[in-house]
């Protein structure tokens, strides 16, 4: 039975700062056990924060980068160029500033990329990169919107019923841009451990819903678990309409 745990961290900020620092810890130890480690990045502000945090922490050294695997959990469909695209902004805030080895930076298609503007070809593609059996990701960053979506998998949407495909193309998501490629629940929940970012009061309901156990076609962060451990980093905004009293870190 895999664990579910939650820390809340008194600012945005430091939440960024202590996720960076779990992990460098993380991969380390993975890549000790092991001898390589995948992660799996989100987009979304705390995602991206927290990888400008470990871009600027010394203790960045500390993790092998030639033998670690990027992954993304979804992608906006736009050209490769567009400052909406996950990948760019992760390029930017810390992939670039790292000894990565691009063979293992597996990045979703843009749409100005090899499959042109043919989102389902596109993610028909990752399913291939992914192979047929899903790999079980070391670490999944996932953040959420406030209404509960997560990845690209919004409420109510065809995605959220896939059970057979590991990605899927997304169209019509309510919040900009419309069209997207997302790993489906089933893919995510083949990760060891997830770890559910998040910050401010707009995601409150959302964290409390899914927390208190919601449905995931209704709440689709509701059923983002890993297989080992699901660990939800918030701060106080994210986490002000929990019920129960979570572990809260005075540092
Ligand atoms: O569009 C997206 O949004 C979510 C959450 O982003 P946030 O800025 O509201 O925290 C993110 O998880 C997802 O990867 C991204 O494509």
């Amino acid at each position: 039975m895999s664990k579910t745990e939650v820390v809340v961290y008194r600012n945005p900020d430091l939440l960024a700062a202590a996720a960076a620092a779990r992990l460098v810890t993380r991969i380390v130890d993975v890549q000790a056990a092991k001898g390589s480690a995948s992660v799996v990045l989100t987009g979304g502000g705390t995602g991206i924060g927290i990888l400008r945090e470990l871009r600027d922490s010394s203790a960045r050294d500390a993790i092998d980068w030639s033998r670690l695997d990027i992954y993304w959990g979804d992608e906006r469909f736009v050209p490769a160029d567009s400052d909406e695209r996950n990948e760019k902004q992760a390029r930017e805030a810390l992939l670039d500033h790292v000894p990565l080895d691009p063979k293992r930076v597996h990045a979703m298609a843009p749409s100005d990329g090899e499959f042109g503007d043919d989102v389902d070809a596109a993610a028909a593609a990752y399913a291939e990169v992914l192979t047929d059996e899903v790999p079980a990701f070391d670490i999944m960053l996932l953040g959420l919107g406030g209404e509960g979506h997560t990845a690209s998998i919004f409420p109510e949407s065809p995605a959220v019923y896939e059970k057979e495909r590991s990605v899927v193309a997304v169209r019509d998501c309510p919040k900009p841009p419309p069209t997207r490629i997302s790993l489906t629940l089933p893919a995510i929940r083949r990760a060891q451990d997830i770890w559910l970012v998040t910050g401010g009061e707009a995601k409150a309901d959302a964290v409390a819903q899914a927390l208190a156990g919601a449905g995931e076609v209704q709440i689709p962060v509701a059923g983002a678990r890993g297989s080992r451990r699901t660990l939800w980093l918030l701060d106080q905004g994210s986490a002000s309409k929990l019920t129960k009293v979570y572990q809260t870190p005075s540092a």
